[in-house]
């Protein structure tokens, strides 16, 4: 049995590797390319043919509809497919063939009709997912009183939860391996179970989207309150647009204002306020305190990024602090390290930070926003919600005209 976790665990750990390389390396995040590009003009799209929008349920889509894609091959979030790809590197180098003129045209021949039969309950599931990772697990904290994750439930949801996943990974495997997607099976040679392959993609979903849709939904809505901001922004961008129908990756690179942007909003909406747990492996002192070895610590980057002493004016929403200089969120100034830092470091902050330019680049380009019923920007409520990841309270419902 002991051994059976051990391997277990191993097997997690080398899955969590391959696919950390095959996902998330700078090669592979760029390949993803032409799939961020197509689910964020269908995003466009669909905004376009709202009139009051929830722009919460559309990013949360984006989000998801961006990691199925690139993770299981196709599109499960939506229930049906928009495209596919596969991540064998043969089809990788197809998909780099896209040049950002022509992503548009291609994006619409290449719009499938495959449907999943039955549909897939992936959004459902994940919406528990972050339900549950919003829990405190009380028996991590105090392990005495593990026995009330059995009272009050959160055990049996775990566990249900669990196996309706590997249920949903069974199925995809049958259908990769029955299918056309027999080759990508070749680039998952390992030993791998079901259930770590499970438990690998609940990790990319639960740490992958809620949080890169809430640094987007925070952004939003700074911008809606700050309307100089959101001006300033849309000048730079439609500048560099030139009255292109959407805004292309290769565009990002010059939009200075709108990476300062974002990284404001890192800053004062950290979406994960909390790093991993780190444990000390030595008695040390830090700052006077004695701090014994097998200490666990929790490293709370939130308030290091409104701390006073490093950030003038930090409770204020500045974009143009991060315009000449030189922080940045990669974990090498430790007075901004919402990713993380060291070993532990976030994996993703590429495939995150591609994401949320892009779809922010287009929103701010193709529509002036505004809030419903002629409320003014300055009674948009910025509640925070509880969890793991710090979510808006309410969703953000807006007006989106389109920009001529
Ligand atoms: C704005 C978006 C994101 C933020 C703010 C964020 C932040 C973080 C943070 C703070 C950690 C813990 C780092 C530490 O303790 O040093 C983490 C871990 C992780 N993140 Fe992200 N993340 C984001 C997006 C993503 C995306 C898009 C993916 C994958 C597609 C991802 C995958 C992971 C994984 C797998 C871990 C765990 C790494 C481990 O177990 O060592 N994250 N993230």
């Amino acid at each position: 049995m002991l051994e059976n976790t051990h391997q277990e665990a191993k097997t997690i750990l080398q899955v969590r590797s391959v696919c950390v390389l095959h996902l998330l390396s700078h090669k592979m995040v760029q390949s993803f390319r032409i799939v961020r590009e197509e689910e964020t003009t269908l995003m466009v799209e669909k905004i376009r043919g709202s009139s009051v929008v929830n722009l919460s349920d559309m990013l949360v889509s984006l989000t998801n509809s961006v990691i199925s894609r690139v993770t299981l091959g196709r599109n499960y979030w939506e229930g049906e497919a928009s495209n596919e790809i596969m991540y064998v590197n043969q089809e990788n180098e197809k998909a780099n063939e896209f040049s950002s003129s022509d992503f548009e045209q291609k994006s619409k021949k290449t719009k499938s009709s495959v449907s999943l039969k039955g549909g897939w309950k992936l959004k459902e599931m994940i919406g528990r997912l972050a339900e549950l990772l919003g829990v405190v697990d009380i028996g991590v904290y105090i392990p005495w009183l593990s026995w009330l994750n059995r009272i009050n439930g959160l055990d049996g949801k775990a566990e249900k939860l669990a196996r309706e996943f590997d249920e949903f990974i069974e199925a995809v495997v049958a259908e990769h391996v029955h299918g056309r997607r027999r080759e990508c099976n070749k680039a998952l040679r390992f030993n791998m179970t079901i259930w770590s392959l499970g438990s690998f993609l609940q990790d990319m979903f639960g740490a992958g989207t809620d949080t890169t849709f809430t640094l987007l939904e925070w952004t939003v809505a700074e911008l809606l309150k700050h309307q100089e901001t959101m001006k300033k922004l849309q000048k730079e961008v439609k500048e560099i647009g030139r009255g292109k129908r959407y805004i292309a990756e290769d565009d990002l690179e010059k939009m200075h204002y709108l990476k300062a942007v974002i990284k404001e909003c890192l800053r004062l909406h950290t979406p994960l306020p909390i790093l991993l747990p780190r444990e000390s492996l030595k008695d040390v002192r830090v700052m006077g305190y004695d701090i014994d070895a097998g200490t666990q610590v929790l490293v709370n980057v939130r308030a290091i990024a409104r701390d006073p002493s490093s950030w003038e004016h930090p409770e204020e929403f500045r974009p143009e602090r991060f315009l000449n200089s030189s922080i940045d969120f990669k974990g090498k100034d430790f007075e901004f390290i919402p990713f993380g830092a060291g070993r532990r470091g976030c994996p993703g902050t590429l495939f995150a930070i591609n994401v949320t330019e892009l779809a922010l680049a287009n929103i701010v380009y193709k529509f002036d926003l505004s809030l419903p019923d002629g409320a003014s920007s300055e009674d948009l409520d910025m509640s925070e919600g509880t969890g793991i990841t710090i979510h808006r309270k309410n969703p953000l419902i807006v007006l989106a005209a389109e920009r001529l």
